[in-house]
């Protein structure tokens, strides 16, 4: 263990420190009688315990700020550069959240737990949490790499996330931000400050954007994909926004997963951020998603689910939120590649969409300039619930499929991702997972056959027709998928109605690329979207 004067943070008076708690102490420690309100979890009939995350059951894009400095002024892809979430503050309102912050944690006991980010030794970031508040650092030992004793021996933290979701910011009118509420990252001083929100998932992708920020700035691809990899060690990777089917799809107990939510992609090949999965547990069932199912248990932590008296969970329930969640230490699925969440190049690299309008189809393959126009344009439906103010399926275009994420600007992980496909001759596909014609999702059991079908080359043999005004080649025929779904006109009574549909969407993609068109490039992939 490093030196753990908190002191050094401006954190003072601390009763005790709880450092790097194992699963037996956090199981005790957040199912202690004494614990009120959202600090308690409660005991369920699969062994796993649950908590309710308060006020916040998802993240709160509009609370996050980023110090405007030397070190970020010509870097970070600001909000008024572009429709994004990096607002940014300066380094005075930052010193008043942070004696906020500082505040809060002082004069307490609390919970340190040292991780890493990112799987590489070169290029991970060591992060140091600092909570008050048990399950807060049970979801970051489940969510990211736990360090060896070895490694805990040389531990120094190159990132401190301190998380004062007890605090509120009384100033902040004054200082002109959104809310009482803050999700805040200082580069230069490589601090992430959380206040009001107990949601956990700001820590992590707080430390994805992070990454996010770090990894391409050396040639590194950072991706919001979850991947696995086959038997012959081909490694296929799963872009999509939140609720498109990163997490469902990438647990195939055919495959080893590699990670479910966060990777990079370097000289050597595809790695994991994290040493746990976030899966969403909303009608989840044995049937559908057993693997995901049997990862419930003990050491794994349950956010929002409706718990009865006997400790039975109704994961039907979405009172609380559409985002019920659970996270478990990656090793509670099977199929993992060990030790070390990693494998080679990707040779497939499918963009998940949850498409609302139903126009898509359930799978296209793309050409390589469709896959850029794609992957910058980032279209899906914003599902109900990951984020705050969203409560029914919203279309949206998120660049590269992770735009809340992004701390540079999207043609940066569009460049560097374009580089690793082109190196290792990656072939990509757009699978919808959304609806159809017939006003329902896609079956999970359908896409699982379209996956199967890109990860096992067979989708090469099939024959492709052209889907008017997107232009995408869709096939005709897969093994296990209905001919009636792959063609999304057929899913309609009417065809004419796909036609009024699909040519509203082209347009909002044509709208919506405007903004990458004052380059050359750019301008030379409008060719590769969508035509009226
Ligand atoms: N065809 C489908 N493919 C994938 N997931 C589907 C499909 N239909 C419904 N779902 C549901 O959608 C959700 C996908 O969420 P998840 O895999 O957690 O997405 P992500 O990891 O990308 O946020 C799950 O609740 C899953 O049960
Ligand atoms: C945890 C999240 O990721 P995902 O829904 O993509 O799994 C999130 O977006 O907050
Ligand atoms: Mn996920």
């Amino acid at each position: 263990m490093s030196d753990l004067d908190l002191g050094q943070y401006g954190i003072t008076d601390v009763t005790e420190i709880v450092y790097n708690p194992s699963y037996e102490l956090l199981f005790a420690e957040e199912t202690r009688s004494d614990l009120q309100g959202y600090e308690k979890g409660k005991l369920t009939e699969l062994g796993a315990v649950s908590v309710d995350t308060g006020i916040f059951t998802g993240r709160s894009p509009k609370d996050k700020y980023i110090v405007r400095d030397d070190t970020t002024r010509d870097t970070v892809w600001w909000s008024d550069q572009g429709k994004n979430d990096n607002k940014p503050i300066s380094t005075e309102v930052w010193a008043d959240l942070k004696t906020l912050v500082t505040r809060q944690l002082s004069g307490k006991r609390l919970f340190v737990v040292d991780t890493f980010c990112g799987a590489n030794a070169d290029t991970r970031l060591a992060v140091r949490f600092i909570t008050e508040v048990a399950w807060q650092a049970h979801f970051v030992k489940n969510m990211f790499i736990r360090p060896t004793d070895e490694e805990l021996k040389s531990y120094k933290p190159d990132f401190i996330v301190m998380n004062g979701a007890k605090c509120t910011n009384p100033d902040w009118q004054k200082h002109g931000l959104n809310s009482e509420n803050f999700v805040a990252f200082n580069l230069t001083e490589r601090i992430q400050l959380i206040g009001g929100t107990w949601y956990g998932g700001e820590m992590k992708k707080g430390m994805f954007s992070m990454m996010n920020y770090f990894l391409p700035l050396q040639g590194i691809a950072s991706m919001h994909c979850s991947a696995n990899v086959g038997k012959d060690g081909d490694v296929a990777v799963f872009f999509g926004l939140s609720g498109t089917g990163k997490t469902t799809l990438s647990t195939d107990p055919k495959r080893q997963l590699i990670g479910d939510d966060e990777h990079g992609w370097d000289d050597d090949g595809v790695f994991n951020f994290e040493g746990g999965c976030y899966a969403k547990t909303i009608n989840l069932s044995k049937e559908n998603e057993p693997d995901i199912y049997n990862a419930i248990r003990r050491d794994a932590l349950l956010e929002n689910v409706t718990v009865l008296a006997d400790g039975k969970i109704d994961f039907n329930d979405g009172s609380k939120t559409e985002n019920t969640r659970v996270s478990y230490p990656i090793y509670h699925i099977d199929n993992i590649v060990t030790p070390v969440s990693k494998a080679g190049h990707a040779k497939k690299v499918i963009f998940l969409t949850a498409d609302a309008f139903g126009v898509l189809p359930p799978v296209s393959k793309l050409t390589k300039e469709q896959a850029k126009y794609h992957f910058l344009s980032g279209f899906t439906a914003k599902l109900a619930g990951t984020e705050r103010g969203i409560t029914e399926p919203t279309p949206t275009f998120s660049s590269c499929f992770g735009a809340a994420f992004l701390s540079l600007h999207p043609t940066k992980y569009a460049e560097v991702l374009g580089k690793r496909m082109e190196a290792a001759g990656a072939e990509a596909y757009l699978v919808n997972t959304g609806w159809n014609g017939t006003g329902k999702r896609v079956s999970i059991k359908a896409t699982r056959a379209i996956i199967d079908a890109i990860l096992d080359g067979s989708i090469e043999n099939a024959e492709f027709v052209q889907l008017p005004y997107f232009n995408l080649a869709i096939p005709t025929h897969l093994h296990d998928v209905d001919d009636g779904i792959l063609d999304p006109r057929a899913t309609y009574a009417n065809a004419a109605d796909w036609e009024v549909k699909a040519k509203d969407l082209a347009k909002r993609f044509i709208d919506n690329f405007v903004k990458f068109t004052d380059n050359d490039e750019g301008k030379a992939l409008v060719a590769a979207g969508p035509q009226l």
